[in-house]
């Protein structure tokens, strides 16, 4: 149940993020940042309101609320049109003031018991405005573990991914336009470490690709690391299309976000892969709306994971 109302939801984000960036692309002010927030917001409301429909009781942490819309009527109407677009027949949103509501219901403060649903609608808003990698996020998370994880990755591979996972039901992909049976997937199998190959953030703000790229080489690595915004990292690695996710912290005092990790986290997890912290611990998604207790992430096959983290040790000393 939770699946399939999560699946749709982010099928249907998805598709209203894709239309915009579509347009977006095709437009001469390619430098103008607001398509990416219009597709924010609308992704946001479609989603939060299916999730209300379905659980009503469950909290929802989610990346943005709506005091930004309420300030500015014409980007109000301009998302409010999308999402009439995107989901006409939905009842939470038949009017305009509906809009804001879904929106600000994910503003929940997280918490370590019980139910809750990490949503990023567009995560990768870098990548959506320079018609790469970006990704719609949606997690459920109960007592503070992650039970369940559905992305959306637009522009990953021909037909675009939808990528989902359950806890000890493995990791599955689909194409994200057309319904089709999910195909299984998993790590893919190397011989040795120095056969891995790094997928990393683009953005050298978000993570140390210098430091990075000197842990590569100590573990032998060769292969030049592949460069990509947003959650799409994860799925590349849970498709067998790359083996080590790093992401070391810039800056100390940045504290990850738990939309931005936890549909990923139980993707790799179900499909054969350790997601760790730099110091070798797991992610812990009930400390509110950060992971305040990690710093830096370290995903890849269970059996590199050790040789990758001791390397990352070693680095950092
Ligand atoms: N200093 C930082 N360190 C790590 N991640 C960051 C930092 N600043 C922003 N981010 C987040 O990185 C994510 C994108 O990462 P990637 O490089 O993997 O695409 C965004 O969700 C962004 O959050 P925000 O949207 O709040 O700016
Ligand atoms: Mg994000």
């Amino acid at each position: 149940m939770e699946l399939q109302v999560a699946k749709q939801a982010v099928r249907t984000a998805s598709k209203l993020a894709h239309t915009v960036a579509q347009h977006h692309i095709s437009s001469i002010s390619k430098s103008d940042q607001s398509p990416v927030t219009v597709a924010d917001f609308g992704a946001q409301a479609v989603i939060i309101s299916a999730l209300k429909q379905a659980f009503p009781g469950d909290p929802v942490v989610g990346e943005e609320d709506a005091a930004a819309l309420r300030a500015d009527d014409t980007l109000a109407n301009k998302v409010w049109a999308l999402v009439k677009e995107a989901a006409p027949h939905d009842k939470n949103l038949s009017e305009r003031t509906n809009l804001f509501a879904a929106i600000d219901a994910g503003n929940y403060a997280g918490s370590a018991k019980g139910r809750q649903w990490a949503l990023d609608p567009i995560d990768g808003t870098k990548g959506f405005l320079r018609g790469g990698q970006y990704a719609v996020c949606l997690a459920l998370i109960v007592d503070s573990r992650v039970e369940l994880g559905v992305i959306g990755c637009p522009n990953l591979g021909p037909r675009g991914g939808l990528f989902s996972a359950v806890r000890g039901k493995g990791a599955f992909w689909e194409p994200l336009f057309e319904e089709s049976t999910p195909e299984k997937i998993s790590f893919r199998h190397i011989e040795s470490t120095k056969d891995a190959t790094f997928c990393e953030s683009v953005e050298s703000g978000h993570s140390a690709l210098d430091t990075q790229l000197k842990i590569a080489q100590s573990l032998g690595i060769s292969n030049p690391p592949v460069q990509m915004d947003s959650q799409a990292k994860y799925c590349s690695l849970a498709k067998g299309d790359a083996d080590i996710y790093l992401r070391l912290p810039v800056r100390m005092d940045y504290e990850e976000k738990i939309w931005d990790h936890a549909a990923g986290n139980i993707l790799i997890t179900e499909a054969g892969g350790v997601v760790t912290d730099m110091n070798g611990n797991l992610l812990d998604f009930g400390k509110g709306r950060t992971l305040k207790d990690n710093k830096g992430v370290i995903a890849a096959a269970k059996s590199i994971h050790s040789d990758v983290l001791k390397a990352v040790q070693k680095a950092l000393l």
